[in-house]
């Protein structure tokens, strides 16, 4: 049985850091989302709204000079990438502005079933404030461009490869130091990190079509085995994850192998590459010290200090033996 602790014993687990959100990855497929305005701010908004796919988009805003021109390429462009970006979602521009304080259609949307979502960028903070009102008086989450108060969530800065995704939030207290984060993790993530999930996503796939149970047994038997593969393959490994190879891998699973990279590119530099498996095994090649599949033996603080070493020791054994010779 646990006793309460004491103040003085360490808490067992992290203490929850009191950021006041839930950052979430929110599926909107089915999703129906009112957009207000047509200027830059609601342009990015629906550049991620286009991103997350939802089932429907009502937008409202006047078709005016004043429309951004992103706005009006996402909705209405021709070219094939912008006929691409909107595909499979329906979008319904209507050229008005939202209003549901003066518009009896307007608050009829509000009142009905249909809205699920409501983000306002226009320059009018009056009419947002009721907009917000309204909504949140129907239980349907607001966000208010820019003002913290009347937002149920915030935007965060995004960067996207891929599947991936990554959101950096601030809570409101630096939207632009924010965007510098994102800028330097942009840096940070390897190119091809993208198309390494999208290889993983594969793999898991042809896994649940190899083993199709739901039970508790073959969950962790493919749960175990999917980990054992992944911590194999480092993220540019992944990323060139083709066809054959996966094949190769799930090859493995009846014979509850684990197959890395030089497992299933023997053939590669000649035939050379049973070697890099055969050494792989062995473990050499990765880090002995941090077990990080993307950690190569190069960047391993253990391999880096001895070299270091050795290096140093041979520098000073010549030096001395330069000094004794000259005696
Ligand atoms: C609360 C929030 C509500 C929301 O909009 O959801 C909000 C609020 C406010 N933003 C303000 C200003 C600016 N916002 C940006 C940029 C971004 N703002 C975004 C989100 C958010 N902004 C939410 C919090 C997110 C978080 O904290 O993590 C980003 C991350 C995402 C996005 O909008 O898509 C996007 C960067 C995207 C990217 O590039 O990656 C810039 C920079 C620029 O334009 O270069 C400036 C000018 C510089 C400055 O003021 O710092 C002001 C002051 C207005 C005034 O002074 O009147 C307020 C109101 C206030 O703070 O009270
Ligand atoms: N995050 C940021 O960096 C910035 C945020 N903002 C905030 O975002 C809001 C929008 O800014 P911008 O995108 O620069 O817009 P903007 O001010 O350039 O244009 C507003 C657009 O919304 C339309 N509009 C006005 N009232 C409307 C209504 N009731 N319904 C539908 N459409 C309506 C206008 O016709 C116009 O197309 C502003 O309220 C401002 O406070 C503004 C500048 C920077």
């Amino acid at each position: 049985m646990s006793s309460p602790s004491s103040s003085s014993t360490p808490s067992p687990y992290p203490a929850p850091h009191p950021t006041n959100s839930l950052l979430l990855a929110y599926q909107v497929r089915t999703r129906t989302i009112l957009l207000a305005g047509g200027g830059p701010v609601a342009a990015s908004r629906l550049y991620h709204l286009l991103c997350a796919r939802p089932k429907k988009l009502v937008l409202f805003a006047p078709d005016n000079e004043d429309i951004d021109d992103e706005f009006r390429w996402r909705v209405e462009g021709e070219s094939e990438d912008a006929k691409k970006g909107r595909e499979g979602i329906e979008i319904e521009w209507r050229k008005q502005e939202f209003d549901p304080t003066q518009n009896k259609e307007d608050l009829a949307l509000l009142d009905g079933d249909e809205i699920d979502m409501v983000l306002t960028a226009i320059p009018n903070p009056t009419l947002s404030t009721k907009i917000c009102r309204l909504c949140r008086a129907r239980r349907i989450p607001v966000n208010v461009a820019d003002v913290p108060p009347e937002c149920d969530f915030y935007f965060g800065s995004v960067l996207r490869r891929g599947s991936l995704g990554v959101m950096v939030s601030t809570q409101g207290k630096g939207p632009r130091v924010a965007a510098r984060i994102r800028r330097k993790l942009e840096r940070a993530i390897p190119e091809n990190a993208g198309e390494a999930i999208e290889n993983v996503g594969q793999l898991r796939k042809g896994l649940r079509e190899i083993e199709k149970g739901t039970g508790k047994e073959a969950i962790e038997r493919r749960m175990g085995w999917m980990i054992r593969v992944s911590d194999k393959w480092s993220l540019a490994q992944l990323g060139e994850m083709d066809e054959r190879m996966r094949n190769e891998v799930l090859a493995g699973w009846e014979k509850d192998e684990a197959r890395g990279y030089w497992d299933v590119n023997r053939g590669k530099y000649g035939g050379l590459g049973w070697l890099a498996s055969f050494a792989s095994r062995l473990g050499v090649g990765t880090c002995p010290v941090v077990k990080d599949p993307d950690g190569s033996a190069a960047k391993c603080p253990f391999v880096m200090g001895s070299t270091g070493f050795v290096l140093g020791a041979a520098t000073a054994g010549a030096v001395a033996a330069f000094w004794m010779r000259r005696q």
